[in-house]
């Protein structure tokens, strides 16, 4: 249904809005429980996870192959600020990050059939979590702290990891334990290659 309503819509996340409400004024339903009643969309796929589950690289695996266009939310970010994600965080601090992350977020996501690679810390609000739920099917990854730590442990572009990455990845992972659960898929991809985790997902979104 939502699916439809969005084809209709063509591309217009708020005029899908605006359909949503019309029918919540025929069927005398809360806007918000039409939403909630219609099923997950799936013209766009979210990818949410903890810093080096993959996100970024899956996303471009997936949007080539479904032919979506990729959308790096740190990439717009580092686009929109004029400066590197370390340098945002030592310069501006983690709140102003993390208000962008929302502005960036709400923009991107009025786009279809989009593939979006989120930052680890883009669920750390529910505002943000609301609109990825509302405007696109939302896989979780996960992988093993030892996973993580070789995979983006040394990484200078990770500030969060700086000074002690077991320790850093440890506490995060403690922090942020149900903030992935929301996902309407989770996938591990800890001994698997990129190109399985892909496939996987796939299987899931055609299924
Ligand atoms: N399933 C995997 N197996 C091995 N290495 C992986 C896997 N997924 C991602 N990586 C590697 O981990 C690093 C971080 O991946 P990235 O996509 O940037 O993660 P994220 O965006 O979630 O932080 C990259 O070097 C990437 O090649
Ligand atoms: O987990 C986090 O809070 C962050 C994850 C990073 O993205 P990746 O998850 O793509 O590494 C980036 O947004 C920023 O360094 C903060
Ligand atoms: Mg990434």
């Amino acid at each position: 249904m939502r699916l439809r309503i969005r084809s209709a819509c063509s591309k217009s996340a708020s005029l899908c809005y605006d359909m949503e409400k019309l029918i919540a004024n025929e069927t005398n339903m809360d806007v918000q429980k039409v939403g909630e009643t219609l099923t997950s969309n799936r013209d766009n796929i979210v990818l949410i996870g903890m810093m080096g589950t993959g996100k970024s690289t899956i996303g471009s695996l997936l949007a080539s192959e479904l032919g979506y266009q990729l959308v790096d939310l740190d990439s717009v970010i580092v686009e929109e600020a004029g400066c590197s994600i370390p340098e945002l965080f030592e310069e501006k601090g983690e709140a102003y990050f993390r208000d962008l992350e929302t502005t960036v977020l709400r923009k991107v996501l009025q786009e279809c059939n989009i593939v979006l690679a989120t930052g680890g810390g883009a669920v750390l609000r529910n505002e943000n979590c609301g609109l990825m739920k509302n405007n696109g099917w939302v896989v979780a990854l996960s992988a093993t702290v030892d996973d993580i730590i070789s995979r983006v442990g040394e990484d200078p572009n990770r500030p969060l990891l700086a000074g002690g990455a077991r320790e850093r990845v440890t506490a995060l992972l403690e922090e942020r334990k149900h903030a992935y659960s929301f996902a309407d898929v989770t996938i591990a991809t800890s001994g698997k290659s990129t190109e399985q985790v892909s496939s996987e997902i796939l299987i899931h979104y055609r299924g």
